[in-house]
């Protein structure tokens, strides 16, 4: 390596002054169309099913999988890698050539909802079949047979590509099986299915929590056909191989533990090179913060960019959907207050989930003299006749729960400002119903009756709370979210109408609230765009 002088001339702490300076001369980022979130998909199932080694991760039933990917091709996230977890298990894995399998419904249900906006990925494995749980099919002797299962892998690339994929991985690390599947593909076809290969996949002990995940009813392991953790020369073969075989992509999984395989198999290839942070790797993140051992959304990042700086191209994590917004809208909101010179942190949060919200007060160190419990939204707009309960409850959790969560967890810090501030952001639908809108309306009713409760009881406290009920506002997302993606009909709420009200006109009415003088309570504010007299009286142009 070329010298670059010494001390006292040379002082890298110059380059590490500001946060800018910092900016400026990191060398990796991770950008959210470097993410894929897997997600799993359970059949026969009405709601989606907690994880409980993978806090924040469930099975989804097809429904909220269909609004999971809509959300993460909102987030801007490149792909998703959908998991089958069938009802029945057998030998063969059966479902998993099945067209009517859970996991071939569920490519169809992820393209039928965001087309060719997210790249839709599907694991090529029979594990997520078998009784046995093993990758493959057992000969007499009980051992996997390799070259009886890339027969069944061959008929499953075809299903998977009917149904939709764009991509295929597969996982089972069994010889042969990227042009076992390639020349299948192609005779059927499908040239343009892509396959990600696992190329090093290492025997690890990191794949716990999936083995939940997928209701594996493995016994046993998998140290005949998945890599020695010992081994790094031997991903070097595997590699050779998968690429000879026409991988169009390859992996390496898992994550953390295999940085150094990584940056060989980056360093080797002219291909992408994608990184596996697996479930292992996402639960002791989650459980070391969830007992204040390690700060949780830095810890993440941290891994993130550490997979970015070993040579991934291409980052499989359950974390995709957050750390995309994370990496992307909230950051640049931020960016924007620290240029107009104030001051800003980017904290994503899900606000219903009350324990991350407690853990966020904790973040403030008991400093709070404003609350804007803004977080809210639609989804759908069926008739009660029609209504979905998922969406219901969905709606009362973000909208109401979500503003109990924050209000009680940062009360005390508001009452100890000596002159705090809730601010309520309800909706025009909080005050008077209209049609298709019922279970909007009645959680915005509920969040509109917490807030004039709580004015009630904390009367004798240092603050204020004051609700805005904005009428119709053209955001990019409200009306995207209430119609599930379908830009056409989000669209047609807005046709004609003059000049509907802006996110901006809605924080110019925040912000003229919060800043009267303190004894001024502006209890409710209704504000709406002059062409609209009610929810239902709108004036439309041509
Ligand atoms: N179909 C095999 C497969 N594909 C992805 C994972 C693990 C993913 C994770 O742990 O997050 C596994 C499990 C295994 O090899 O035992």
């Amino acid at each position: 390596m070329f010298s670059h002088g010494a001390f006292p001339d040379v002082r890298p702490r110059r380059l590490r002054t500001t946060a800018a300076m910092r900016r400026m001369t990191a060398e990796h980022r991770v950008h959210p169309a470097d993410l894929v979130l897997p997600a799993f998909v359970r059949e026969g199932i009405a709601e989606p099913a907690p994880i409980s080694s993978m806090p924040g991760v469930v099975q989804h039933t097809l429904d909220s999988l269909r609004r999971a990917a809509a959300e993460a091709a909102d987030a801007g996230v490149a792909g998703i890698m959908l998991f089958g977890v069938p009802e029945v298990k057998d030998a063969v894995g059966t479902a998993a050539t099945d067209p009517g399998g859970i996991l071939q419904v569920a490519l169809g249900v992820v393209r039928e909802e965001v087309g060719d906006a997210l790249v839709v990925m599907s694991d090529l494995c029979l594990d997520e079949t078998t009784d046995h749980g093993h990758c493959g099919l057992l000969d007499e002797r009980g051992r996997v047979d390799n070259d009886a299962t890339l027969a069944r892998y061959a008929e499953m690339a075809v299903v998977q590509a009917e149904a939709g994929a764009h991509v295929l991985g597969p996982s089972g690390m069994m010889d042969g099986q990227i042009g076992h599947v390639r020349r299948a593909l192609d005779a059927a076809g499908h040239r343009d299915v892509a396959l990600l290969a696992y190329t090093a996949k290492y025997t690890s002990a990191f794949y716990g929590p999936f083995r939940e995940a997928v209701e594996s009813g493995l016994t046993g392991d998998r140290m005949t056909y998945q890599q020695d953790p010992a081994n790094g020369r031997e991903a070097m073969r595997e590699l050779s191989q998968d690429l000879a075989e026409g991988a169009d992509m390859v992996m390496v999984k898992p994550g953390l533990p295999y940085l150094d395989v990584l940056r060989r198999v980056a360093d080797e290839v002219a291909v992408p090179v994608a990184a596996y942070q697996i479930s292992g790797e996402y639960a002791m993140v989650e459980a070391a913060a969830e007992k204040g051992w390690i700060e949780r959304e830095r810890a993440i990042d941290e891994t993130l960019v550490c997979f970015k700086r070993a040579g991934a191209d291409v980052i499989l994590t359950y974390w995709a959907v957050e750390a995309a917004r994370r990496a992307d809208r909230i950051e640049a909101l931020a960016e924007e207050v620290r240029e107009a010179g104030g001051e800003a942190e980017a904290y994503p949060l899900d606000v219903t989930d009350g324990a991350a919200v407690d853990a966020f007060a904790e973040h403030l160190g008991g400093e709070c003299r404003v609350l804007v419990n803004n977080a809210g939204g639609a989804f759908g707009l069926d008739p009660v006749a029609s209504g979905d309960p998922a969406d219901w409850r969905a709606m009362y959790e973000v909208n109401v729960l979500g503003t109990l969560h924050l209000t009680r967890a940062l009360l005390p810090a508001l009452i100890a400002s000596g002159d705090g501030t809730v601010v309520v952001v309800t909706s025009t639908a909080g005050h008077a119903p209209y049609e298709g809108g019922a279970g909007y309306v009645a959680a915005k009713h509920a969040q509109h009756v917490l807030a004039r409760t709580l004015r009630l009881e904390i009367v004798a406290e240092p603050v204020r709370v004051i609700e805005i009920a904005p009428g119709m506002v053209r955001t990019e997302e409200f009306s995207l979210t209430r119609f599930r993606g379908d830009a056409e009909r989000a669209e047609k709420v807005y046709r004609g109408v003059a000049n509907p009200l802006t996110a901006e006109d809605v924080a110019d009415t925040i912000g003229w609230a919060v800043t009267r003088p303190p004894h001024v309570n502006v209890d409710l504010l209704v504000v709406r765009p002059r062409a609209q007299a009610s929810n239902e009286k709108v004036h439309r142009e041509g």
